[in-house]
């Protein structure tokens, strides 16, 4: 169990290491304390032709919390937030977004209740500029139509909204270049200002380290962590262990399906079943 204080903490059943479940006693959730979560997964599992991908995990984010999310290659992290954000329906188990059961919901309607989500691989519109991408966003969520080409080229509102958005993501000064164009960094960038524009409350990042070179990576921890000081509530896959230990207030560890700990970046480190199942194999 995740983020319930002082609820049982079940290890993987496969951890060889593990040895017999043991209880213990979880901190309050994330910087919000006990206040209502703004995103919670209850007992979510997704078996596929048998085989058990996710298993029974809980977890409550509270609103303004950045939860990340780690584990081995094939743990389930992708797979949680497929179940989160609509992409699969669970076996088992609910997804509440504010409060609200979303579980059925289209990837759609969650994003419209204020989910939102970047892929491995960038969802931008390559020949748009990045302006045009972000204005886009802003006026799909004022209403518009779907259609990017019915979208009046000329609207100044939905255009100062969308600086903001590209101020806050430090790409104001690239505005006019195509977003294919952009390096892999500033694409990850402008993903999150999309985000933004799309009226996101709460974002899944996934792996937004991935393919940068070690000189992009503190500029996009920066963006981050602004989007987290904006008051977005941020969950983030991420295998990058420094960026990990240095923005989540709290780490959520997957391993082989199942949700190992949640708990402070501190907490996890120190665990001992973490540094075996884990963090023993990144050495
Ligand atoms: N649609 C599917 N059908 C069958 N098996 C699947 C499916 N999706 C995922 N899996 C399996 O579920 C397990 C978890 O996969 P998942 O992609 O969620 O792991 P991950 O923790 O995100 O891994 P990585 O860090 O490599 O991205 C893997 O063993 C994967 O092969």
């Amino acid at each position: 169990m995740g983020g319930e204080p002082g609820t049982t903490l079940r290890r993987s059943r496969d951890d060889a290491t593990a040895g017999a479940a043991r209880t213990r006693t979880m901190p309050d959730d994330g910087p919000g304390g006990s206040g209502a979560p703004a995103l919670e997964v209850r007992g979510l599992s997704l078996t596929i032709g048998g085989a058990r991908i996710l298993t029974g995990v809980d977890l409550r984010v509270t609103p303004g919390e950045l939860l990340g999310v780690i584990g081995p290659n094939g743990a389930g992290k992708t797979t949680l937030f497929n179940l989160i954000s609509g992409i699969h329906r669970p076996t088992a188990g609910q997804v509440l977004l504010d409060g609200a059961d979303v579980t059925g919901a289209t990837v759609a309607a969650r994003s419209r209740a204020g989910l939102g989500r970047t892929f491995q691989t960038s969802s931008l519109f390559p020949r748009l500029s990045v302006m045009e991408n972000v204005r886009l966003a802003t006026q799909r969520r004022r209403g518009g139509s779907l259609s990017v080409l019915s979208f009046p080229r000329r609207d100044d509102a939905a255009s100062a909204e969308a600086v903001e958005h590209l101020v806050t993501v430090g790409l104001a000064q690239r505005s006019g270049v195509a977003a294919g164009d952009l390096s892999h960094g500033d694409k990850r960038k402008l993903e999150i200002a999309v985000l933004l524009a799309m009226g996101s409350s709460v974002v899944l990042l996934d792996e937004p380290m991935a393919g940068l070179g070690t000189a992009d990576v503190p500029g996009l921890v920066r963006v981050i962590r602004d989007l987290k000081a904006t008051g977005r509530t941020v969950l983030m896959v991420e295998h990058h262990m420094d960026v990990v230990l240095g923005l989540a207030d709290r780490v959520a560890v997957m391993h082989h399906g199942e949700l190992l700990i949640c708990d402070t970046p501190e907490r996890v480190m120190a665990d001992e079943t973490v540094r075996t199942a884990y963090l023993g194999d990144l050495a």
